[in-house]
């Protein structure tokens, strides 16, 4: 099997994918987000994707991709995100940072506080290392391991904002697998109207039928100005079937997968 994930390798979805690979799995390096559903598609394997951040919240390309494509989500991980400054540079000598634009915001407290740079927004956080070791007077935010690759020194460690930041990590898929007993189930709430107390209602039947959601994300449904869809996440640990052919009644919904939460071993 092959595990699809956003490279350059050094990336946190690939030393994620490092974790949680096969013995005899291979990964595949894709250049986005996006490409990495649309190798799960096409080749029929599976991929990682970041979801949400503790911190900077949804990551807009990934809910685009579940809502766009028939991938499915098969488990999900959780994940500490610690950021790293890196640069061959000294602190008074660096004129240009790279950064990831969700690396970004997970360290902004940090990066408010050099003075006189510019930031410049990368695909992923091993591309700034790749980029800050290439440009003069440059620095990167990054991950230890692709510090480590790129051979940049580390200037600063956790530069995130917060000691708890953690990202929320999904495998894809091209088919649907249902697991036994799934800890979570993922949709999209698509309204067919606008009116008064249809999201209420789609509430209701969560809360009538006792169903705990972990979270609920509004999106543009990318149909005009004020058109949103819902990405919704619930615990299964109630009958939740029946609670879905209620919400179908009232609602246009697409199912993303039900699925275990995979802890990660050190
Ligand atoms: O650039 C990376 O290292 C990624 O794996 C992407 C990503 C993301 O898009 O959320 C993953 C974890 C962190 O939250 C920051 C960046």
């Amino acid at each position: 099997m092959t595990l699809a994930v956003l490279g350059p390798r050094g990336t946190f979805s690939c030393e994620l994918a490092e974790k949680i690979k096969e013995a005899d799995e291979e990964i595949l390096l894709c250049s986005t987000i996006h490409d990495v559903f649309v190798s799960v598609t096409e080749n029929q394997i599976r991929g990682i994707v970041p979801v949400e951040n503790s911190e900077a919240g949804g990551v807009g390309e990934t809910l685009d991709g579940l809502m766009q494509t028939d991938c499915k989500i098969t488990a999900e991980y959780y994940m500490p995100i610690r950021h790293f400054f890196a640069s061959e540079y000294g602190f008074d000598e660096i004129e240009v940072v790279y950064t990831h634009p969700q690396s970004h915001e997970q360290a902004c407290e940090f990066l408010r506080s050099l003075r006189d740079i510019s930031i410049i927004h990368t695909s992923s956080n091993s591309q700034s290392a790749k980029e800050a070791k290439k440009a003069l007077n440059s620095a990167a935010v990054t991950t230890e391991s692709a510090a480590k690759l790129y051979n940049l020194p580390l200037l600063k460690k956790d530069i995130q904002n917060s000691q708890n930041n953690i990202t929320r990590f999904l495998e894809i898929s091209s088919g649907i697998i249902l697991p036994d007993k799934p800890d979570k189930c993922s949709i999209v709430i698509i309204p067919k109207e606008n009116r008064p107390g249809l999201l209420y209602g789609i509430l209701e039947i969560f809360a009538k039928n006792g169903i705990n959601l972990t979270r609920i994300e509004s999106r543009p449904s990318k149909e005009g100005i004020g058109r949103y869809v819902f990405f919704i996440d619930f615990e299964t640990d109630r009958g939740w079937q029946d609670m879905v052919k209620n919400l179908k009644k009232i609602t246009g919904i697409k199912e993303l997968g039900c699925y275990k939460n995979r802890s990660l071993t050190e």
